[in-house]
């Protein structure tokens, strides 16, 4: 069954674009992520399947419902905004009750369990909290009802790599009690250690629709090496490597395929250093998908 599904979905802010013609499906059970630069049109997708905006035309349906016709589905949606924002004079524990007010079961248990997950003191006012523990707060008040669909909008933003990673381990422990997953960021990284699938967006446009091991195995690796000595075209002269840029004892290139071959050729040469990076977004775009249109 489809989760999400989004169908010719267009949205303009009376003249300016939102975004165009986005068809997309999120099936039971994935962890999908929806990847795109600033301004891409991330979060007015986002905004349309909480129904607090209305297509300019196409459809959005969230567990087979309309988003703009049924307002009662955001209970069933736990939603994490990229910003979060409070009164500040109230105690962590009772924004967290009120909160859980407007769900229809005893949240009590599951609010301590995450906070305690987050490391997150309910006793404090808002007010005294930092910006990352502010958005601990976030966390709890979108899982605190346990949701089958949780909408993340750059979730990890304020957060240390510690409490990212307790993050991640909370989200992939809802995804395997059943959860569906939609996760939006503009970091790779990020979505590439816990999706099944990734969408990407750009200029209001979904440009491609692949799954994570596709992707993966497909992709551009950003290599730099430096050597004691000078550097020669011929140790690059395989398939695999483009972009190839040397100047005196340095030498940087994008590489696709088996890393064994390359490894070898590689060790003939007496290194300084060497680095290996995933892509950026930019250049995912630019040499992997260009600006074609394919789903999967
Ligand atoms: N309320 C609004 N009024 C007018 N234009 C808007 C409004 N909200 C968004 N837009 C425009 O819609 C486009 C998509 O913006 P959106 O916020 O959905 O992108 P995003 O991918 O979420 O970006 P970011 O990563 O920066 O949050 C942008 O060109 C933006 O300027």
């Amino acid at each position: 069954m489809n989760v999400i599904e989004i169908k010719n979905l267009t949205k303009y802010y009376g003249r300016s674009r939102g975004i165009t013609d986005v068809n997309l499906r999120v099936e039971q059970g994935e962890i999908f992520g929806f990847i795109g630069p600033n301004g891409a049109g991330k979060s007015t997708t986002i905004r349309t399947l909480l129904g607090l905006i209305y297509p300019t035309s196409g459809s959005a349906t969230v567990f087979g419902k309309s988003c703009a016709a049924c307002p009662e589905i955001k209970k069933e949606i736990g939603y994490l905004p990229s910003e979060v924002f409070y009164y500040d004079n109230m105690r962590v524990i009772d924004l967290l009750r009120y909160s859980a007010s407007f769900y229809k079961k005893d949240c009590t248990k599951r609010i301590h369990e995450l906070a305690d997950a987050m490391n997150l003191d309910v006793h404090k006012k808002i007010d005294d909290l930092s910006f990352g523990n502010k958005k601990k707060v976030g966390i709890v008040q979108g899982l605190l009802h346990e949701p089958e669909l949780i909408i993340l909008d750059e979730p990890t933003s304020g957060l240390d790599p510690l409490m990212q990673q307790k993050f991640f381990a909370l989200i992939a422990a809802e995804n395997q009690k059943g959860a569906t997953v939609f996760f939006s960021s503009h970091i790779l990284s990020e979505v590439q250690k816990m999706c099944n699938r990734v969408a990407f967006i750009k200029d209001g446009r979904i440009i491609r629709t692949e799954k994570m091991s596709d992707l993966q195995e497909n992709s551009y690796k950003r290599i730099h090496l430096e050597a004691n000595g000078p550097v020669t075209s011929s140790y690059f002269a395989m398939d695999g490597v483009r972009d190839l840029k040397m100047e005196g004892n340095t030498a940087g290139f994008l590489f696709k395929g088996n890393v064994n071959p390359l490894m070898q050729k590689l060790a003939a040469l007496d290194l300084r250093n060497v680095s290996i990076e995933e892509p950026d977004l930019e250049e995912i775009f630019l040499h992997d998908y260009g600006r074609e249109d394919r789903t999967v």
